[in-house]
């Protein structure tokens, strides 16, 4: 899959419960959507959505099981209960908190990254990070690549924004890890995404500015609003 997203746009397509789009078959029609516009790749959360992708769309799909614990913060693909739900889909990735946060159930993520492996050797391991030591700990336990999906939405980072400072925090993971860094998170508008590739993204996740509509349109609504 990595080859195939190089230098290119991926394109989340994730509604969960609470979200008026919330269905497999619409997820399916933004990925046919999302292909038609020229993705290169999906990111889709859940057996049930990417089995749908995948009958939409031939494009690779990263996958994610989106799921709360009362033990833990961490809550894209947990525990090795979501992996097996992944694998079960077909995704050709699966992307993981790859934070340095207690997982639940005492799992680690050594234990899930060499529980993948031992499932599936073709399946590639997108490290969802908030750090920089997050990243480098990636690294070290062969992950395939970095996402920086999580920043901003830990303790640690929370509101922080990835395109801040000229997207400082993407270049200081880029000069600490040499596995491939995929920009992602707060990314809205083609100018940023084209930047981050720029900068030395290997390549670049949209999600809510593509495929929320609800997001869009508040984006719109406040500025005109504005005084
Ligand atoms: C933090 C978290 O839960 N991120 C999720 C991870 O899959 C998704 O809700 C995001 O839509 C995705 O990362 C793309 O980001 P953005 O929608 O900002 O382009």
């Amino acid at each position: 899959m990595l080859e195939q997203i190089s230098h290119g746009l991926v394109v989340s397509c994730q509604a969960l419960e609470n979200e008026p789009l919330h269905s497999s078959y619409i997820m399916s029609k933004m990925a046919l959507a999302a292909k038609l516009g020229g993705a290169v790749g999906i990111r889709a959360n859940s057996k049930q959505d990417i089995i749908s992708i995948k009958k939409e769309v031939n494009l690779p799909v990263v996958g994610i099981v989106k799921r709360d614990y009362s033990d833990s913060e961490v809550f894209i693909t947990a525990t090795k209960k979501e992996v097996d739900e992944l694998i079960e889909s077909g995704c050709e990735m699966i992307a993981m908190d790859a934070t340095l946060r207690e997982r639940p159930n005492e799992t680690t993520l050594l234990e899930l990254v060499s529980y993948v492996r031992e499932k599936n050797a073709k399946v590639q391991l997108m490290a969802d990070i908030a750090t920089v030591e997050d990243a480098i700990q990636a690294e070290q336990l062969g992950f395939d690549c970095v996402s920086t999906t999580l920043y901003g939405y830990t303790k640690e980072t929370k509101g922080y924004k990835l395109y801040e400072n000229d997207f400082e925090f993407l270049k200081t993971i880029l000069k600490n890890v040499s596995i491939p860094i995929v920009a992602e998170g707060n990314i809205i508008t083609p100018e940023m995404a084209k930047n981050v590739l720029r900068i030395g993204a290997y390549s670049v996740v949209v999600g809510g500015a593509i495929t929320r509509p609800q997001q869009i349109t508040s984006r719109f609504v406040e500025e005109v609003m504005r005084d």
